[in-house]
């Protein structure tokens, strides 16, 4: 028997599987979907079988076989095997990063150098000779202090450098121990009268016979040591087995079980509709506003189908979401969620995933890749806040949540639904065609009106002399809630935007030495930073070009904004939630949790804070500049900022209390801004496809971004100039082909970066000439130190 096998090798030219002979006991063992080490020239590496055979097109006798068989379950099945192709495909990227991509990080291969004997034990030099004795290998890093002799048995062929997969187990073991179950055995245990720890434990056995504890909580809980417990384990009262089990990711609020509320009529609406299709592969754009109760149709949906037998995936932008999103479906599902996260350890992302695979669970909340989860028996998929970018990866396999999503519901018969308050122009634009059904909600829940919403203009604010970052209107609002113990939250829109230092007599701007960017003050650190390379270097107090020592911040982080606030109102409690205060694990919740039982009176923070939130106390939301993301050189930079404004917007006055938000904005006149004022989504989306059609942009046309870089400016432009021609003289001519030129950011980390756009309707060819590009890149340019990246839909062309 031969086994096709998809290798984790990055960068071999040919992309397809490589046979292997399966050796005789590995034949009724082994099936697709298994991982297994392989030889691969002079390495071991990880692959996947992708399907088992009878025959090859190769001389069987020369096949090398499988070293090793890594699961004794697949971990990934018919469907997904089948999906990692149609993403080749579809993402034009290499099957083993689809693969790759679909398990947790705790399953992928990672490699270590080692030297293997390739020559009688006794052929090796004496003070080596007992390194070789233990195992057959000596990893590199083990061996420091004989390296030199290691070198001379390697060029005298005693033995060989290798790199090998190295054995990591991912599953977590405790210690169990098994009180005996019998309390006759108990009583017949003699223990010494002043052995006072055993006599303690053994009081604590005799209220658990039979049972199993975990010998940590057998601990605390009696409260004796280990030796103790080992003690009576010797004597026969209990036995000690090393048991599987799963990580336990905290959550910090209590769970307490919830039910289905009354749906309104237009949740009714919308859930019928979902209820009727629950076994037709449909998908929905459920079109709702903030606070519309969006969530509670996902959470009845859902219940339908486990009401049905069986699962469903919940995906969720990000993970600033996942705390409050998680809760609210442990509340209704308890123990049948399982959560998947970028927050969660390798390890605890592993065990969640495990209760999938064993079907121990029925629903999973998580990020992007959740949509990946091995369910065989899907009645819904359903991704919350469709439009967001986090959605699409940025590097390889450069998939799209969505299509995935949609591409499973063809294979499970079972409908998908996109819902947001401002769905993406391609999701509502198919929606208007009738290739997706609109559900739309109009009003919110509780029948609570929109906030209002204030646009101030900053430039009349200036005029009257106001420099401060907060304008009138603002400032006086923000003190009012403060008076009346109401909630604020603060949005800072940061993204390409923070403070950098530039001196006020040269106009010298603080740059990375390795890329084309400013460098970011970091307060906490008072260190200069690269967000691109890493790059720091401590602040400069005399300016590094002209020695002035007028050199000073600009731009306004978060921190910065905390300073003015507190000057502005002393008084009040805050708390900043940005990249910086979230690093540590579990920091999101506890600043969220604090917030929402009133611990603060201000939140601060970024585009993390601009979803999701759902608290009742807050009536203010303050944009302290909409303008930011408005001015970015990308296609989809008005819709961003309509997104942005309406989500933040929408975290005012969900409940009983009304909301008020100010916008404050420099182009208070343009239509991103004028339309989220009122959230009127319709006109919004006519403009911006007028603009769109005009321009030649998605969702008119499909968009592909090639990158090259290189660390020769000149090599880096040469390869996109040759792939431009390249392109030019295969793909049609209704299809156009911008560049190359210069990417936004020009140089990052000494590389230099050029890219081309391709905007096409229809294009047959695309796949192939594609396909054929990243050969030539594979074959000749990768060699010479080019990267080549190419985004089918990219969420972004800067
Ligand atoms: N049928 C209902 N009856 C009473 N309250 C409801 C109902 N549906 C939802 N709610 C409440 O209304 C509020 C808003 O609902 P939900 O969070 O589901 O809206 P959403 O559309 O998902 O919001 P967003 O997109 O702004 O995050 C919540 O507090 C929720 O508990
Ligand atoms: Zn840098």
């Amino acid at each position: 028997m031969i086994a096709e096998v998809i290798v984790d090798v990055a960068a071999h030219p040919i992309d397809r599987p490589f046979d292997y002979a399966i050796p005789a006991h590995l034949q009724v063992l082994i099936e697709p979907g298994m991982r297994v080490k392989v030889p691969f020239g002079n390495r071991k590496v990880l692959g996947f079988i992708t399907a088992i055979k009878e025959t090859t097109e190769f001389d069987p006798a020369r096949l090398k076989p499988i070293h090793e068989l890594m699961d004794v379950v697949p971990v990934l099945n018919k469907e997904l095997l089948e999906m990692a192709r149609w993403m080749k495909e579809k993402t034009v990227c290499f099957e083993i990063d689809a693969l790759q991509v679909m398990i947790p990080s705790a399953l992928r291969a990672k490699y270590e150098k080692r030297f293997v004997l390739n020559a009688p034990l006794e052929e090796i030099a004496e003070p080596l000779r007992i390194y070789f004795e233990k195992r057959p290998f000596v990893r590199s890093q083990d061996a420091v202090e004989v390296y030199g002799l290691l070198k001379k048995e390697l060029n005298r062929g005693t033995i060989v450098a290798d790199t090998d997969i190295s054995q990591q187990t991912a599953v977590k073991k405790v210690r169990m121990i098994h009180i005996a179950d019998s309390l006759e055995k108990l009583d017949s245990i003699e223990i010494r009268a002043n052995a006072k720890q055993q006599v303690k434990l053994m009081e604590y056995m005799k209220n658990r016979v039979g049972q199993a504890i975990e010998s940590s909580h057998m601990q605390k809980e009696a409260g004796v040591s280990l030796p103790t417990i080992y003690g009576l384990v010797e004597k026969g009262a209990a036995f000690i087995k090393n048991e599987e089990s799963y990580r336990d990711p905290q959550l910090l609020t209590e769970i307490e079980k919830t039910h289905s509320l009354l749906l309104t009529e237009a949740q009714q609406v919308a859930f019928d509709a979902v209820e009727r299709s629950l076994n037709t592969p449909k998908t929905f754009l459920l079109h709702g506003i903030t606070g519309s109760g969006k969530t509670e149709i996902y959470l009845q949906t859902i219940d339908q189908v486990l009401k049905e037998g069986k699962e469903a995936i919940m995906l969720v932008p990000e993970i600033s979401l996942t705390p409050q999103m998680t809760i609210r479906f442990k509340e209704r599902f308890g123990d049948l969620v399982a959560v998947l996260h970028s927050g969660l350890s390798a390890g605890e992302k592993y065990d969640e995933w495990r209760k999938i695979q064993r079907a121990e669970v029925k629903v999973v909340v998580g990020a992007r890749s959740a949509i990946f989860a091995p369910f065989e028996n899907l009645g819904l998929i359903i991704l919350d806040e469709e439009h967001e970018s986090s959605y699409k990866q940025d590097d390889s396999p450069r998939y799209h949540a969505r299509d995935v999503a949609i591409w499973r519901s063809e294979q499970h018969n079972c409908p998908v639904i996109l819902g947001s308050a401002t769905p993406s122009l391609e999701s509502y634009a198919r929606a208007q065609k009738g290739v997706y059904e609109l559900l739309v909600l109009e009003k919110r829940a509780k029948n609570q009106p929109l906030p209002d919403v204030q646009i101030v203009d900053m430039r009349e604010e200036l005029r009257n002399g106001n420099r401060s970052m907060f304008s009138v209107p603002l400032a006086e609002a923000i003190r009012d809630r403060l008076e009346k113990k109401e909630q604020v939250v603060l949005f800072l829109n940061k993204r390409g935007y923070s403070s950098f230092v530039l001196c006020r007599d040269c106009g010298t701007v603080m740059q990375c030495p390795n890329c084309d960017i400013s460098l970011t003050y970091h307060r906490s650190s008072e260190l200069m930073k690269c967000h691109y390379c890493g790059y720091d270097e401590p602040v400069p107090h005399i300016c590094p070009e002209c020695e002035s020592e007028h050199i000073r911040f600009f731009g306004t982080g978060t921190q910065k904004v905390e300073e003015e606030l507190a000057k502005l109102v002393p008084e009040a409690r805050v708390l900043r939630m940005d990249v910086d205060s979230t690093r540590n694990k579990g920091a999101h919740e506890k600043i969220l949790s604090a917030f929402g039982q009133g611990k603060a009176d201000i939140l601060l923070g970024t585009q993390m804070i601009a979803k999701g939130l759902d608290f009742p106390n807050i009536t203010l939301v303050g944009v302290l500049s909409a303008d930011t993301t408005l001015h970015l050189p990308d296609f989809r930079a008005a819709e961003k900022t309509y997104q942005l404004l309406t989500q933040v917007s929408g975290r005012a006055g969900r409940d009983i209390l009304p909301g008020e938000v100010y916008v404050q904005s420099y182009t208070p006149e343009h239509y991103a801004i004028t339309l989220a004022k009122d959230q009127l989504y319709e006109p919004f989306y006519e403009q911006e496809m007028a603009m769109r059609r005009a321009s030649g942009y998605p969702p008119y046309y499909y968009v592909v971004n090639i990158q090259f870089t290189h660390e020769d400016l000149m090599t880096a432009s040469g390869y996109a100039d040759q792939t431009v021609r390249y392109l030019q003289s295969q793909l049609s001519q209704s299809t156009i082909i911008i560049g190359p030129s210069a990417s936004l950011i020009a140089r990052v980390n000494n590389r230099y970066r050029y890219q081309c756009l391709i905007k096409y309707k229809k294009e047959p060819k695309l796949s192939d000439v594609l396909q054929q590009l990243i050969k030539i890149y594979r074959s000749e340019w990768l060699k010479k130190g080019a990267t080549l990246s190419i985004d089918m839909n990219p969420t972004s062309v800067m």
